[in-house]
């Protein structure tokens, strides 16, 4: 378990360019097993997460080679099926979430897949079951084996059809869609996730020789093909950490401007800063965040206290709640979080009440912050990253914080943000990797 010694207290300035986003690459990469033809993917961020399943698909067989840096190119045309049984692929795909959506394409290709109960954050109960209705609508077999949690999947021959999700599942879309891509006939998917990684994901899959419909929005209608070809893809900016940078720079009260963010692809993150009062300039692709002394929260119309709270795409990401939180407890005014749909995201509070912020944890979905207005700034303290997010939000109050803070267990920020000790330290942070 590797350590980060933080000296807070400093204002920070300067400019920082997001990374390729994390989510998206989970799923552009998994997408290279759909064809045996060279793929080349930009962007990608060389974070823990990615890694692994970069390491995952070269055990699969797939070729994968390191360009130059964030650029790969994979070939999928031998495929080491049998690695699917080993111990080891279970131990290395129990480690990661997005390991799920390589199912979607194994089953299209070669008709079965095999997958052990997925990992990634602890952050409450996470259901896979629309990944495996939706596979059983286009006529897959599903088997769970509930002793060793162990799920299988296959079919002779998928076959389009008409679903709609139980709900709006990212990666649940995301592997339905790679699957009925090589599916016979046309399939429409109903409730589908549209978030800019699934248009990304969409808009590969065309590149390669799909025919989707309906990108950017929750009905996509999918008419199968014989076979992809290959492609070139670049990923997008990483929203998340767009959004974690605007948190950073509120809390720490410095000027920042975030270059290349990806504009058109942020929705309403933006915006919800915004109504947290704090001043994100918007200049070309780069958003400027400054005059952050002081940030007061909106209220709504009638004067009663706003909710912050996620909802599917293009309602707010869960992955910045944390930050929004952590954001809230330097501004003036109150506000309520509110963690719809993740059940166990918001008990690292407990570690910010410990630093002097001023927090009630409703119930595990809804937090009310009452805005300290930096009368008195939070106290350092020792603490652990208990998820990839809840992990940012700890390293950005302890950046705010007077005096030497410790982040344990920081390999769950290294999952989804690259080198963000180095990169923050070019701003003027004092971060020390222990
Ligand atoms: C690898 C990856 O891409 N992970 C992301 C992906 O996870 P993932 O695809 O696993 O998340 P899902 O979209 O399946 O669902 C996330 C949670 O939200 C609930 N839910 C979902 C849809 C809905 O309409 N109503 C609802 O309550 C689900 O029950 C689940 O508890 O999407 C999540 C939701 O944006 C993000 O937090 C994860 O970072
Ligand atoms: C929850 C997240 O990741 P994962 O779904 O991979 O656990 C996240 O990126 O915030």
């Amino acid at each position: 378990m590797s350590t980060f010694q933080i000296e807070g207290g400093y204002k920070l300035n300067g400019t920082i360019e997001p990374q390729g986003a994390k989510n998206e690459a989970l799923q552009v990469i998994c997408a290279t097993l759909l064809t045996n033809q060279d793929v080349y993917i930009e962007n990608i961020p060389e974070i823990r997460d990615v890694l692994k399943l970069i390491e995952i698909l070269g055990k699969l067989g797939v070729q994968t080679e390191r360009i130059e840096k964030g650029k790969y190119l994979f070939n999928a045309s031998e495929i080491n099926i049998d690695f699917l049984k080993t111990k080891e692929y279970a131990e290395l795909a129990a480690s990661l979430r997005g390991s799920i959506m390589i199912i979607g394409p194994l089953l299209a290709r070669f008709g079965r897949g095999f997958i052990p109960q997925p990992g990634g954050d602890k952050i409450g109960r996470r259901r896979v079951d629309t990944h495996f209705i939706g596979f059983q609508k286009l006529g897959a077999k599903f088997e769970f084996d509930a002793d060793n949690h162990w799920f299988s999947i296959s079919a002779e021959k998928m076959k389009g059809t008409y679903m709609l999700l139980d709900e709006a599942s990212v990666t649940g879309t995301a592997n339905i869609l790679m699957a009925a891509v090589l599916a016979d006939g046309t399939t429409t998917i109903y409730n589908a996730a549209c978030e800019p990684y699934l248009q990304q994901l969409s808009k590969m899959l065309v590149a390669m020789g799909a025919k989707i419909t309906g990108i950017g929005s929750n009905l996509l209608v999918i008419e199968g093909t014989s076979g992809l070809k290959g492609c070139s893809h670049r990923i997008l900016p990483d929203m998340i950490e767009v959004g974690s940078f605007i948190g950073l720079a509120a809390m720490t009260a410095s000027n920042i401007t975030i270059k290349n963010v990806g504009l058109e692809h942020l929705g309403i993150i933006p915006a919800s800063f915004r109504r947290l009062g704090i001043n994100v300039e918007q200049k070309k692709d780069n958003l400027v965040v400054k005059d952050t002394e002081h940030y007061e929260i909106d209220s709504y119309i009638d004067g009663s206290i706003m909710t912050i709270a996620d909802a599917p795409w293009p309602g707010l990401t869960p992955d910045l709640l944390s930050v929004f939180l952590v954001v809230a407890t330097q501004a003036k005014g109150s506000v309520l979080i509110h963690q719809k749909m993740f059940e166990s995201r918001l008990f690292f509070v407990d570690k910010l009440i410990d630093m002097g912020a001023q927090i009630i944890l409703c119930d595990p979905h809804r937090a009310t912050v009452i805005g300290l207005d930096r009368k008195h700034c939070l106290r350092a303290t020792n603490m652990t990253s208990p998820d990839i997010r809840a992990g940012i939000a700890l390293l950005i109050a302890a950046l705010s914080a007077k005096g030497k803070s410790t982040i344990h267990n920081i390999e769950q920020i290294d999952r989804g943000y690259e080198n963000i000790d180095a990169r923050l330290n070019s701003l003027g942070a004092k971060i020390t990797r222990l």
